[in-house]
């Protein structure tokens, strides 16, 4: 499983390379905008410039509206800042047709710019508190569209967590239909360390966080320590372990 941080700003994207060996992928955002609020191009280049070269920078494009020009220019814009990994929030799609016609736009805007960069069609664990598209729904979004994973995060940050919305066996059926489809499947929301065995376990591909990495768990006041990214990659290295040695013991 992977693990991608999400920092605010040039200052927390430092904080994160003093703890790059234990992370994946870098993802900027800007949480005062939303669950997955985009941030400004200069930020997104400066932090492309901060982070090792090495480690993958992803841009969450915001929680958007249907409007499919609007957020493929936008989308293009984060992968021209220095992007990768292009994550859009399908919060404006009340339908999967909807979702698909966004998705289609982002990918062809990016990929014909850059076409090995990876983009992910995020919906919300908690779709059912905002009107937009059904959890379960975004793996066959991702693979109509050209979208390279399927991704679920918390609309509402509340205190609620990905599993109070979609419990575990919801979310392993989701980690199924992206991998039949031949994406990867992210999941994050208010994720905690006490949710790495069931991540880990329906074989997730990448656990997305930024609350349990930050100072006091708050994800707004709080700033990203990178011991406690460390704490958290050992917990996911720990699982790791445990679930290839229950793996190896039932074969
Ligand atoms: O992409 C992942 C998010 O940054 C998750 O943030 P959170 O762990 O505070 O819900």
């Amino acid at each position: 499983m992977l693990l991608l941080i999400s920092p605010d700003s040039v200052e927390e994207a430092l904080d994160c390379a003093q703890a790059a060996e234990h992370l994946d992928i870098v993802d900027v955002k800007k949480p005062d905008e939303g669950s997955l609020g985009a941030n400004f191009p200069w930020v997104i280049r400066a932090i492309r410039d901060a982070v090792p070269a090495d480690k993958p920078v992803s841009a969450t494009v915001g929680d958007v509206p249907y409007k499919p020009g609007t957020v493929a220019q936008a989308a293009l814009g984060a992968a021209v800042s220095g992007a990768t990994y292009i994550k859009v929030g399908l919060y404006g799609c009340t339908t999967p047709e909807q979702a698909v016609d966004v998705m289609r736009g982002v990918a062809r805007a990016v990929k014909d710019y850059r076409p090995d960069a990876f983009v992910v069609a995020s919906g919300y664990a908690d779709a059912h508190r905002i009107g937009c598209v059904n959890p379960l729904a975004l793996p066959d979004i991702a693979r109509r569209s050209g979208s390279d994973a399927a991704m679920l995060d918390t609309a509402v940050k509340d205190g609620t967590r990905l599993f109070d919305h979609v419990p575990p066996d919801v979310c392993a059926q989701f980690v199924r239909l992206a991998h039949e489809a031949d994406l990867l499947a992210a999941l994050a929301g208010s994720v905690t360390v006490e949710d790495l065995g069931a991540l880990t376990r329906i074989g997730t591909d990448i656990v997305g966080v930024r609350g349990a990495v930050c100072e006091g768990g708050d994800r707004t006041a709080g700033r990203i320590q990178p011991r406690l990214v460390a704490a958290f990659r050992a917990e996911m290295d720990r699982h790791a372990r445990e679930c290839a040695a229950a793996v190896a013991t039932a074969s």
